[in-house]
């Protein structure tokens, strides 16, 4: 049985829309960033707690599969997490203006004896803002509860001039990286429903 350990609703559309039939358990991962941790070791540790935290909250369930992602944006080695409020919102969209930052995106998938991960970075370059955009993107109230203070699923699409990457990794869960991860466990998709 596969679990998806996240509150995130943009992982549950993600993982659904790769046909896969899954519960969401509830878990809470403190997010912090050790000192000199490299930002991909602490997008793939903190991925891992959340995997692992998945498991431990199930029991002793010997068929589960827990998947745990973490998704943060980086720039000159600096993380950027979820903004704390409006000011902080519209400083992150202030650095990343008119340059091009990366979103790192680990997956990690447990089971009882198994453990495999795939990293996902994918490149984002912004348009220039200026500060009447910043303050209009942030009234929206988009850019809460994204990594980086935007989401390119939604308007933030408009100030989104080019990618190289993953969508669904910069949207939370790379797709293809995820269904690879899984066919390692034996996990298949259910019968796609005709149209
Ligand atoms: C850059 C970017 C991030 N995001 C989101 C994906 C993640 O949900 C979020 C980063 O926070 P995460 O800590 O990765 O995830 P989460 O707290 O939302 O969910 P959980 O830990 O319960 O799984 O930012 C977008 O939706 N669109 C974007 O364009």
């Amino acid at each position: 049985m596969l679990y998806l350990a996240s509150q995130s609703p943009r992982r549950r559309e993600l993982l659904a829309q790769l046909g896969y039939r899954f519960e969401v358990v509830d878990v809470d991962v403190p997010e912090l960033r050790a000192a000199g941790e490299p930002p991909q070791d602490y997008v793939s540790r903190v991925a891992l707690d959340k995997a692992r935290a998945g498991l431990a909250a199930l029991g002793a369930r010997g068929d589960a599969v827990v998947l745990g992602a973490d998704t943060e944006v980086v720039l000159d080695d600096e993380v950027f997490g979820k903004p704390a409020g409006d000011e902080d919102a519209a400083a992150m969209l202030r650095r990343l203006s008119g340059r091009t930052h990366a979103v790192v995106s680990a997956v990690w998938a447990a089971g009882a004896t198994q453990a495999e991960r795939a990293l996902c970075v994918s490149r984002v370059r912004f348009a220039p803002l200026d500060e009447a955009a910043i303050a209009a993107y942030v009234a929206t109230g988009e850019p809460f509860g994204k990594a980086g203070g935007y989401a390119i699923q939604g308007r933030g699409a408009a100030l989104v001039e080019y990618l190289e990457g993953s969508y669904s990794g910069v949207m939370g869960l790379p797709l293809f990286e995820t269904a690879r991860l899984l066919r390692g466990f034996g996990l298949a998709p259910g019968r796609a429903l005709s149209r």
